[in-house]
This record gives C-alpha cells, sequence and structure tokens, in this order.
C-alpha cells in the first residue's frame, strides 16, 4: 500500500485506528476453545466486527510463534483474509546481519503478504536496507518504545563526532542528543516519508513534540494505548500532521473486551468508541 493509498483510506474512514491482533488462545473464549482452528476463527471474528473501524490490524508474531507451525498457519490465515482496503503490519521486530535481514524481508513480503514490518534498529543501517528494497512495502522502525525499559538504552544521553568531508576539509560535526534521536536522524537517510515510519510509544506522551519535530513528515506507529495507559488525546494533539501521520495501535483493549459470546460485538463497540475520537480530530485538521 502507497502512502497516497493510506491517507487516502484514513480521511475516507475517518479513523487511524489499528487494531491489534496479539491472540492468545489462552484468552480466547470458552466457546470458540474446541473449534479445530480457534486463532483464526477468533481473529476473523474480530476483523469482520472492526473493519469499519479501523484503518491498519497489526499482527504480533509472537503469539503465533509460541504455537509453532499451527500458530504460523494461523498467522498466515489470518494476514490473508484481511482486506487490501487494510494495512497490515507483522509486528516481529526483526534486525540482522545484510544476508540475514534480507531473508526476514522476504518472508513477510514475499512468503507472506504483509505491508509492512517492524524492525530492531540497533544493528545499523545494513540491518535496516534489505526490508526498504521493497516497492509498496514499508519498514516501522523502532523509534521511542513504549516500555519502562525504553529508559535503559533509548533514552541515555549520547554524543559522537562524526569524520566527515566537507568541500574537500575533514571535519567532526559534533552530533549530542538521546540514543532515539540518533536513530530518528540517521533512519531519515536510508528510507522516505514513503517507506519508513516510526514506532512511538503512546506512553511517551511527552516527548511526542519533540520527536514530530525531528520527523515532521513521517508516520508513527504508536502502541500503547488502553492497556499501557498512553493517552489517544495527548498523542493527537502533539503529533497529527497534515496527512494525518499516526497508526494508533490498541490490541488487549479491543480483542479482549469481553471474555463471552459477545466477544466480536464489544470489540466493536471500544474500535468505535477509539474511531470516533480520532474523527473529531481529524475533522479538526481541516
Ligand atoms: O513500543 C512498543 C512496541 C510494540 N508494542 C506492541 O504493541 C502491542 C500493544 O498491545 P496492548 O495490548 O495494546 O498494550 C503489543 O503487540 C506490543 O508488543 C508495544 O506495546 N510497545
Amino acid at each position: 500500500m502507497t502512502r497516497a493509498q493510506l491517507v487516502e483510506q484514513i480521511f475516507q474512514k475517518g479513523t487511524y485506528l489499528c487494531v491489534g491482533l496479539d491472540t492468545d488462545p489462552e484468552k480466547i473464549p470458552d466457546h470458540l476453545r474446541s473449534h479445530p482452528d480457534a486463532v483464526f476463527e477468533f481473529n476473523k471474528r474480530i476483523i469482520d466486527a472492526t473493519l469499519e473501524h479501523c484503518v491498519a490490524y497489526k499482527i504480533n508474531t509472537a503469539f503465533y510463534e509460541a504455537q509453532g507451525l499451527k500458530g504460523w498457519e494461523a498467522l498466515e490465515r489470518t494476514v490473508r483474509y484481511i482486506p487490501d482496503t487494510h494495512f497490515t503490519i507483522a509486528d516481529a521486530k526483526r534486525g540482522d546481519i545484510g544476508n540475514t535481514s534480507t531473508q526476514y524481508a522476504k518472508a513477510f513480503f514475499e512468503a507472506l503478504p504483509f505491508n509492512s514490518v517492524t524492525v530492531a534498529p540497533y544493528m545499523g543501517a545494513d540491518s535496516v536496507k534489505p526490508f526498504l528494497g521493497y516497492e509498496g512495502k514499508w519498514t516501522i522502525l523502532l523509534g521511542l518504545t513504549s516500555n519502562p525499559g525504553a529508559r535503559d538504552f533509548e533514552l541515555l544521553d549520547c554524543s559522537r563526532s562524526t569524520d566527515i568531508l566537507v568541500d574537500g576539509v575533514h571535519t567532526a560535526p559534533k552530533e549530542t542528543g538521546k540514543l532515539f534521536e540518533f536513530v530518528f536522524r540517521a533512519a531519515q537517510h536510508w528510507g522516505s516519508e514513503g517507506n519508513l515510519m516510526f514506532v512511538v510509544g503512546a506512553t511517551q506522551a511527552d516527548a511526542f513534540r519533540q520527536i514530530r519535530a525531528l520527523a515532521p513528515n513521517h508516520f508513527f506507529l504508536v502502541p500503547g494505548v488502553g492497556a499501557q495507559g498512553g493517552s489517544l488525546r495527548d498523542i493527537s494533539e502533539q503529533a497529527l500532521n497534515a496527512e494525518c501521520g499516526l497508526l494508533v495501535n490498541a490490541s488487549r483493549a479491543i480483542i479482549y473486551a469481553s471474555e463471552g459470546e459477545d466477544f466480536a460485538e464489544e470489540a466493536a463497540a471500544i474500535a468505535g468508541q477509539y474511531a470516533f475520537e480520532m474523527k473529531s480530530y481529524l475533522e479538526a485538521l481541516k
């Protein structure tokens, strides 16, 4: 899906909600557990119920990989079931030396039809570039994550002097900032606004304005509303841009809204509430 198509879907539907399919077989409602393909059946009903309220689905591969072959089959059936009006994200947080990243990119973009994959930046340019070589596909780079451990490395104060040649003279301009800021600055030389997004956790609201200034036009994938307590209002006020620029994800708050037979209806109700709020923020942009 191209950027223009994504933006069109967002404004047509009036929502930038991403539904997270973090499907844990132990949390599937009792009445579905005995189904031979319980994970896919659960996902299918969630997708059918929430389609009108969202523009994207994020499949966190961990929940499927944990189930072995059966889980991977459920993942594949799920991504193939999502209509091409909706942006698909493999939340796999991959990244390795170049030839290995090439295989990861093939897994998600060729063997599977995902629009995007999340990638960890810390092995540097050669570990990320293989994902960026696919027309119409997106790399979503971990920027500032939503978890408490973001403080361990991403928020460290850093500085470095890089030797570069300017007009035939070697200079070493000093670059300073938090480690995650280096990621935002460097990665914009690797990819473009049309194939690179960043993950920014909704729990990092204090940093949102500064991060938007670092990457004014890029899309951000924002997990952390709902179960992790991030505020949709804060994120939207600080980081929406003229083309929306946000995909806000909620997983548990939507898919586990009810443990009963009404789980899909309740999921739709919560997704509808998020979408209703998003519509008002999008209208305020006009
Ligand atoms: O910084 C990050 C990066 C990824 N995630 C993922 O998003 C969802 C959030 O699930 P909720 O149930 O809505 O909390 C999950 O798949 C995480 O692995 C994140 O939370 N933070």
